[in-house]
């Protein structure tokens, strides 16, 4: 069950990381929830290692892969094994609040979408990583990855806290080296089998939020 993956405070792995999001899509191309938030939580023990300054950001992603896990292993826990099944229930039973924070301020698929958008900005992150030179700043790409997706969605406070961070990011070398997975180029190329598959499940998820019209959940 994804409440028993290794703690966040374990050496990060790409490979790891690579490996849960290959396990998230079914034969029928949904998305299994237990390993979408595995991989989340892969990503958040190479932000711990990062520093504290980013304990906010993590701590808010941990937070909302909690909520998600206490779904999963829930008494409606079978409602949540793809997010396609839990957009279904949740929505059939009306614990979506759709306009307006209500009730249910705190429902799988409004957190997930918090998720879902920052997926957004990995992806584009990424794939500036992948394609930079080694004078490339790691703290611009992040920035421009941001600005371009998870930006417009914060409000101003969290995006000028969300900059500072950026600036104390380390320099390109020392974030291949985090990453754990050898030479610079075998990073590359290691990014460039995990973006596809990445990509394919921000995809997935957008469409099947765009069909419910969930994409502005409050
Ligand atoms: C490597 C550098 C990491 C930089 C992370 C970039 C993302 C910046 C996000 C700033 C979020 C600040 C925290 C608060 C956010 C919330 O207000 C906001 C809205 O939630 P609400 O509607 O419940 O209020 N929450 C969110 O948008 C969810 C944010 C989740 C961020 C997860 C970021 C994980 C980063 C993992 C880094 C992995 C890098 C991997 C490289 C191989």
């Amino acid at each position: 069950m994804a409440g028993s993956e290794p703690s966040e405070n374990q050496k990060f792995c790409l490979q790891e990381v690579l490996d849960t999001f290959k396990l998230c899509l079914s034969d029928s191309k949904e998305v299994y929830l237990e390993h979408y938030v595995a991989g989340w939580r892969g990503l958040i023990k190479f932000l711990n290692c990062l520093g504290s300054v980013f304990g906010f950001i993590s701590k808010d992603a941990v937070n909302k892969i909690q909520i998600l896990v206490n779904y999963l292993n829930g008494e409606n826990g079978p409602h949540y094994v793809t997010m396609q099944s839990m957009v279904k229930y949740e929505l059939e039973n009306d614990l979506v609040d759709l306009t307006k924070r209500g009730s249910h301020s705190e429902s799988g698929c409004r957190t997930l979408l918090r998720l879902h958008r920052a997926l957004r900005w990995l992806e584009l992150f990424l794939e500036r990583l992948r394609t930079s030179t080694e004078d490339s700043k790691t703290s611009n790409m992040c920035c421009e990855a941001y600005n371009e997706s998870l930006a417009q969605h914060h409000p101003w406070v969290i995006r000028k806290a969300a900059g500072m961070a950026f600036c104390v990011l380390p320099g390109r070398a020392a974030f291949f080296e985090v990453m754990n997975v050898g030479t610079p180029e075998q990073v590359v190329a290691m990014l460039g089998e995990a973006l596809p598959l990445i990509s394919e499940v921000y995809q997935i998820t957008e469409e099947l939020y765009k069909e419910h019209n969930m994409l502005d959940l409050p």
